[in-house]
């Protein structure tokens, strides 16, 4: 069991505070511009049921590529392997995100599940009959991980990115044109950007990652909320495209599964040891949050965290 020192933690969220200057908040999603680039907080969740934190911990925080890890561990339950790895790949890129320069190339599906092609793709097979009970799924799941009824999306956040979206949407018609989704562009811009903007504090992230750590298992009941596998795939992918074309930099110097979004939250999973949640605003030129990674190297370094 991790018994990590509260003293300890704060002072390492000081140190990794001083490279916010070197950042700068993501503000092609407008309301995501308001963030203060010196917020940078930590949750750590044990399996024994601690949390150790710091920084301001109440802060709630988007989840923007992260829910991409989420979703993709629903769609793998509902549809399965073969019908989800048909229609998106498995390897890593060194393209940025939202790069539509592959699906130019033949086979025009995404490379994975972790680029905004790829997630749209994912997002697209959440199973219901209308968007809202679709989310309404993605949410349930989402309560069901993080232990937490509460949880919902920012509507602000939500809007402002269906309003600008347009990167997005254009990856949506050349997969649509490729035939690799066939739903309505608007619907699937609709449930994405919610479910982008589902938002929770650092505390729920780090559960979410605790429950990964344990192969899919609630912390307190050690009921399984995902199969073995599923969590296994999840965690393969946060490896190796977790945090976008900088996920081999990440694995030598963090070396902890961890997927991270714009917002700057990081959730982490340090197999059978803890759950992590970070939120740092302050962006990285990969769209990773800079204080995060600073923290999480220093703690990974501190506590012998790497899986390899
Ligand atoms: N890297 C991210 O977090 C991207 C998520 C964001 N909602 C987008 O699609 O652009």
């Amino acid at each position: 069991m991790l018994v990590y020192n509260q003293e300890e933690l704060v002072r390492f969220v000081e140190e990794a505070k001083q490279y916010a200057r070197y950042g700068k908040v993501a503000d092609y999603i407008p309301a995501l511009g308001k963030a203060d680039p010196n917020e940078l907080s930590i949750a750590i969740y044990t399996p024994d049921g601690r949390v150790v934190d710091a920084g301001d911990v109440t802060v709630k925080v988007t989840l923007q590529s992260i829910s991409k890890i989420i979703a993709l561990a629903l769609v793998l339950i509902d549809r399965g392997e073969d019908e989800v790895f048909h229609k998106v790949g498995m390897e890593p890129t060194d393209y940025p995100f939202h790069s539509i320069a592959k699906l130019e190339e033949k086979p025009a599906k995404p490379l994975n599940p972790m680029i905004n092609a790829g997630a749209l793709v994912v997002t697209s097979m959440i199973q219901g009959g209308s968007v809202s009970e679709r989310l309404e799924r993605l949410l349930a799941f989402v309560r069901r991980l993080a232990g937490n009824e509460r949880i919902s999306y920012s509507d602000e956040v939500a809007r402002s990115e269906f309003e600008t979206a347009f990167l997005n949407r254009s990856l949506c018609y050349f997969l649509k044109q490729h035939r690799i989704i066939d739903e309505d562009v608007e619907e699937l811009m609709e449930l994405y950007t919610k479910q982008c903007a589902i938002e929770m504090t650092c505390i729920d992230l780090a559960r979410i990652g605790l429950v990964l750590a344990l192969d899919g298992r609630d912390p307190h009941s050690s009921e399984p909320l995902m199969p073995l596998d599923v969590a296994r795939i999840c965690k393969t992918f946060m490896v190796t495209c977790g945090m976008y074309n900088s996920s081999g930099e990440f694995a030598i110097k963090v070396g902890i599964p961890a997927k991270s979004g714009v917002s700057g939250g990081i959730l982490a999973a340090v197999p059978g040891r803890c759950g992590i949640g970070v939120f740092g605003p302050a962006l990285d030129d990969k769209g990773n949050s800079l204080t995060g990674v600073k923290l999480l190297e220093r703690l990974s370094k501190t506590y012998s965290l790497s899986i390899f």
